[in-house]
């Protein structure tokens, strides 16, 4: 029975993200079935669910031969519970009698998907026997086709391609911690790697359960998100202004330069978590929150130094969030290229002559990227402030010929995609 239960809370957790239109963190939150789970099945279920997000479109390409209709015709239940038995199949090497009877019986107990048990138990005797087109799709049909063309166009077919193919690993989890003097100690402690510029790597797992967490020693930031920051190069005292600041994971780091910190956020919902995200880390006094539009905020002093992490696709933190590439489409991210550069020509209104401004997106599409950036340097009264091999350290094979930094799988180790320039105003 709790077999079974898995299955279905798996199901339903794709009927969340790929038909409600939802982030799996927020299906979690919302589905009753998963909620009700508890242990290890809990983790099962989230594991069938992650596992087919992460390889949608090669699931899909994977049970193409076993159906003679496309399996977006089938009615949501029976399309996710094929896709969560795909998924158990051929990449959680679950035995192929638990995957055909428990799926099954997740439909007969389920009555929105009852009628489809017959169909289910037909597909998925023939999945679990031969993974052949599975094993042939290329790892780009891990997104949909226009997404691959995107991001084909950006990176060429061999950037896209190493970029599909990490996303078909499960990411380990990051740590910056608060205060560097003691991150050698704590990565020995914790058994974790040093990567990046001063990350700690362990494997991914409870969070909470990672020693310092509650102390607030440390949070959790991908090794390329943290190096925008560290970019600044801020003195203790300075004013900065991070803009577009929640959840708040580079305000930590700002403050805990000791630089005198304003984060600047539209949405009064996140900036919840950046407050929280303080609390935790004991930063909260160093830091004033406001709620504004950076596009239109007029602070009463200028910043030295501004962090600006605008708001884009998000196609570089795929790894960690699949659904993206299927929640979103064309029409969603077509604003971003305008939105990132009116907020970059603000913020070069907001720092002092000679003042630094660091600009950076998690994507790797160049339109949110470079192009952004080369307009806003026509006429906005910026220059740009080359970032060097020194700085970038293991990211230097990163840097592009303008001295822009384009974190990709290139690096050696695997971390999320940021398009970054650090700029500086000119009068
Ligand atoms: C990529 S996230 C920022 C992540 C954050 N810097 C961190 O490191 O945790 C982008 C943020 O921009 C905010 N945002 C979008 N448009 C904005 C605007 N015009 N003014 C201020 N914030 C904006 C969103 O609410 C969102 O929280």
């Amino acid at each position: 029975m709790s077999a079974s239960r898995s299955r279905q809370a798996a199901a339903d957790l794709l009927i969340e993200t790929l038909d409600n239109r939802r982030t799996l963190d927020e299906a979690m939150e919302l589905s009753e079935t998963y909620g009700a789970l508890t242990g290890p099945d809990r983790g099962f279920a989230r594991a069938m669910a992650s596992a087919a997000l992460r390889q949608l479109g090669r699931i899909d390409k994977g049970l193409a031969p076993f159906l003679n209709r496309p399996i977006e015709t089938a009615v949501p239940p029976a399309r996710a519970l094929l896709r969560v038995g795909a998924a158990q199949s051929w990449i959680l090497d679950t035995p192929a009698h638990a995957v055909v009877s428990e799926t099954v019986n997740a439909a007969k107990q389920w009555a929105r998907a009852r009628s489809a048990s017959g169909f289910l138990n037909a597909v998925l005797r023939k999945a679990v026997n031969d993974r052949t087109a599975f094993d042939a799709a290329p790892a780009t049909s891990v997104w949909p086709d226009w997404l691959t063309v995107e991001l084909m166009t950006s990176l060429g077919v061999e950037g896209a391609s190493a970029l599909a193919r990490l996303q078909m690993e499960e990411p380990d989890l990051d740590l910056t911690v608060r205060d560097e003097g003691f991150a050698e100690d704590l990565a020995k402690r914790i058994g974790a790697k040093r990567v990046g510029l001063g990350s700690l790597r362990v494997a991914s797992g409870d969070v909470a359960g990672v020693e310092g967490y509650r102390a607030g020693d440390w949070w959790v930031q991908d090794a390329a998100a943290a190096i925008p920051a560290q970019l600044l190069d801020i003195e203790p005292g300075q004013t900065v202004f991070d803009l577009c600041a929640a959840p708040g994971g580079k305000t930590m780091q700002i403050a805990a330069k000791g630089a005198k910190t304003i984060a600047v956020d539209r949405s009064k919902t996140r900036l919840q978590r950046v407050e929280e995200n303080l609390e935790r880390t004991n930063l909260r006094e160093a830091v004033e929150i406001v709620a504004a539009n950076a596009e239109t905020w007029s602070p009463d002093t200028l910043a030295d130094a501004i962090l600006l992490d605008a708001p884009c696709s998000a196609f570089g933190t795929l790894r960690r969030h699949p659904e993206g590439a299927w929640i979103k489409g064309p029409d969603d991210i077509a604003r971003f290229p305008e939105v990132q550069l009116r907020l970059l020509k603000a913020a070069a209104g907001l720092v002092k002559p000679d003042g630094t401004i660091v600009y950076c997106v998690c994507t790797p599409l160049k339109r949110e990227g470079a192009d952004v950036v080369a307009a806003a340097l026509k006429d906005a009264g910026l220059e740009r402030a080359p970032i060097t091999a020194e700085e970038a350290g293991p990211f230097a094979s990163a840097l592009t010929g303008a001295g822009d930094l384009l974190t990709l799988p290139q690096d050696g180790f695997a971390h999320d995609a940021f398009y970054i320039s650090r700029l500086r105003r000119t009068a």
